[in-house]
This record gives structure tokens, C-alpha cells and sequence, in this order.
């Protein structure tokens, strides 16, 4: 099972939770209490294990300048998660080997996510870092072969559950690990992690490639 923190603003977050067994971590550039500024990013990406995928995540941004702003900040994937179109995602991905289309519970859009140029999906609430809940039965609206991430009011206590009714590839979280917004809470994202992992396939679910090492990627 694929874990990503999400919303980390500090050196001590990242390391955090790369020592509590993150897959990834994300770094938010679009308007957010969790915001990081590129540069700051950099600061803590290139301190970090090779085998950590490293997230940018953007909304709404022009594809020149994730791009600009991804290579700027030392991430590996790009996650967007607003309203980009089938053409500005496949641009994006021209440049990240690893980027991650998102999707808003009931996003009409979501059957043909297989048309954004991405492997990875991730499906979230509609109103994203809000730690909203959404009716997991939606997630039967994503294309079954993609490798979906499922995000959206995810908290210690609700991932088992949400990974064994929904199956994802992947899960990811940012309000529910916080004491404060961008903060995280260390009890919480270690209590995440263990059982995320522990509800999970050792084999991240429904992968013929995995483990995987992003460095390389
Ligand atoms: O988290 C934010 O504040 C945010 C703001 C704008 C765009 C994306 C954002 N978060 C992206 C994520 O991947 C979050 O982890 C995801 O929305 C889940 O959040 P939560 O429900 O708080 O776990």
C-alpha cells in the first residue's frame, strides 16, 4: 500500500514521516494554510532518500509554470488538483516521469481519467485539505486499471476501513496526521502509516510493478 503525507511545510514533517514509512511526500504550491514556497521545498527534497517520491501539488496553474515551479522546487511527480484538461495534464506529464491527476468525488470527468496521460489518479473530497469524507462508494467511477489514490477526511482510525470497502493502490492524507494546519502530528502520521500498511497488501494492490524505486523512474 502506497502512503502519501501530504501538506508538509517543514524539514522536520518530511523526516518524520519518511521514518515512519511514507512512500511520498506532498508539497503544496497552490493557496493553502498548508502553502510552501518552492524554494523552502528544495530545502528539505534534496535532504531526502532517494527512494521517497517527492509530490508538487498545483491547482489550477498554468502547465508552464508547474513545470517551472516543479523543477524549481526538486520534486519528482507533480499531483494536479484542480480543474486541468486531458491536453495541460499530458504537457505536464511531458516533463515528470510520475504525475497525479486528481479528481473531486463526482467529478463527471472521473470515467475518463484514463485519458489525462497519468498513471496515477488521486480521488479526494471536493473540497481539497478540508478533511471531508466522501461517499466511498464513488470510487467505482474511476477507470479499474489506473493506480488510484484515495484521499479526502482520511484519518488514523478510518484508513483500514477505507482501504478494505474501496481497494486503492494507494492513500494519501493531509488534515487528518495535522495538530495544527501544517503541522503534523507524529503520533498520528506513525498511528497513518502503520495501519495504512498493516490493511494493505505489502505489494502496493492490483501492481505488477512494484515496490518501486521513483528515483530511477
Ligand atoms: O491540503 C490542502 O490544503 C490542499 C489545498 C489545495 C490543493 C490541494 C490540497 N491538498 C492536496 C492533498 O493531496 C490532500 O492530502 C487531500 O486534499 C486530502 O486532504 P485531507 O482531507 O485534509 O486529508
Amino acid at each position: 500500500m502506497f502512503v502519501k503525507i501530504c501538506g508538509i511545510t517543514n524539514e522536520d514533517d518530511a523526516l518524520l514521516a519518511v521514518a515512519m514509512g511514507a512512500d511520498a511526500v506532498g508539497f503544496i504550491f497552490a493557496p493553502s494554510p498548508r502553502q510552501i514556497a518552492p524554494q523552502q521545498a528544495y530545502d528539505i527534497t534534496r535532504r531526502l532518500p532517494p527512494e521517497i517520491l517527492t509530490v508538487g501539488v498545483f491547482r489550477n496553474e498554468l502547465p508552464s509554470r508547474v513545470v517551472e515551479l516543479g523543477h524549481k522546487a526538486g520534486v519528482k511527480a507533480v499531483q494536479l488538483h484542480g480543474r486541468e484538461t486531458p491536453d495541460q495534464t499530458k504537457e505536464v506529464a511531458g516533463h515528470f516521469r510520475w504525475v497525479i491527476k486528481a479528481f473531486a468525488a463526482g467529478d463527471d470527468n472521473l470515467p475518463r481519467a484514463d485519458q489525462y496521460g497519468t498513471d496515477m489518479i488521486l480521488m479526494d473530497a471536493p473540497e481539497p485539505g478540508s478533511g471531508k469524507v466522501f461517499d466511498w462508494n464513488l470510487a467505482g467511477d474511476a477507470p479499474s486499471q489506473m493506480k488510484l489514490i484515495l484521499a479526502g477526511g482520511l484519518t488514523p482510525d478510518n484508513v483500514a476501513a477505507a482501504i478494505t470497502e474501496v481497494e486503492p493502490w494507494g492513500v494519501d492524507v493531509s488534515s487528518g496526521v495535522e495538530k495544527a494546519p501544517g503541522k503534523k502530528d507524529a503520533i498520528a502520521v506513525m498511528r497513518f502509516i502503520e495501519n495504512a500498511k498493516a490493511a494493505g497488501p505489502e505489494q502496493y494492490r492490483g501492481d505488477d510493478e512494484g515496490p518501486y524505486n521513483w528515483d530511477f523512474e
